[in-house]
């Protein structure tokens, strides 16, 4: 498990007019800096909505230094994935259900220097892809069904948490796990004590009067959670 939690803003709830503000927000000094940005890529076929893509993404990479973490929740990531790698993307996550070569995929990104992420909907069994997720450096394990921010943690992912944490640590798996959806100051908790290493939070942070302080608070909450 890594040491510190980490906490990864989810641009989606920001003002998109003013994007690279919002990302300076959470760029300030000590607990107040996020460790990633999370951006979601959404193309109304995937999932229902529709947000940015490759040019965005190509434009926060000269914005900020902190570590781009792209959520692609699109159809045919196959074909576009490799692109967000090249921009500079440091982590580059795939859902499992659109994914036609999985494993293809994670080779490329890291090819091209990314990290391969692995998504998975709350309603897709994890014990299916097992054999997938040795490939990858991440698990995006989503806590609401995807599509939009500010939606109701789903409880019941806890377990697929608690399995993949103790998959990756009996079978020493290099995999970092991602929790996305509905984290705020008191669903963090559940999901630190379940052996989550990232969250993401969006509307938990970009909701706040100081998105700084909360990138603090909430990763304060993961830390005494896990002891
Ligand atoms: O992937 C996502 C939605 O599909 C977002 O990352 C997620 O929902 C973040 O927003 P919030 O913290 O408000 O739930
Ligand atoms: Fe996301």
């Amino acid at each position: 498990m890594e040491s510190r939690p980490l906490i990864a803003p989810s641009i989606l709830s920001a003002d998109f007019a003013r994007l690279g503000e919002e990302v300076q927000a959470v760029a300030g000094p000590g607990e107040t800096r996020a460790d990633w940005v999370h951006v979601d890529v959404m193309d109304a076929h995937f999932v229902p909505n529709l947000t940015l893509g490759l040019p965005v993404v190509q434009s926060l990479r000269k914005a900020t230094d902190l570590p781009l973490d792209c959520h692609l929740m699109i159809e045919d990531p196959d074909r576009w994935a490799i692109g967000y790698a090249e921009a500079g993307a440091y982590n580059v996550t795939v859902h499992v259900e659109a994914a036609k070569d999985p494993v293809r995929i994670a080779k490329d990104l890291r090819a091209a220097g990314a990290k391969a992420g692995l998504s998975i909907k709350p309603g897709t069994p994890l014990e299916d892809h097992l054999d997938t997720l040795k490939h990858y450096d991440t698990l995006l394990v989503m806590s609401v069904e995807p599509g939009f921010g500010g939606q109701s943690f789903i409880p019941e992912v806890l377990d697929k948490v608690r399995t993949a944490r103790r998959l990756v640590d009996t079978g020493h798996l290099k995999v970092l796990v991602e929790i996305d959806g509905g984290i705020n100051a008191d669903t963090i908790e559940q999901a630190a004590e379940a052996g989550v290493d990232c969250f993401v939070a969006g509307s938990a942070v970009y909701g706040a009067e100081d998105p700084g302080k909360a990138v603090a608070a909430l990763r304060d909450r993961a830390a005494h959670a896990r002891h």
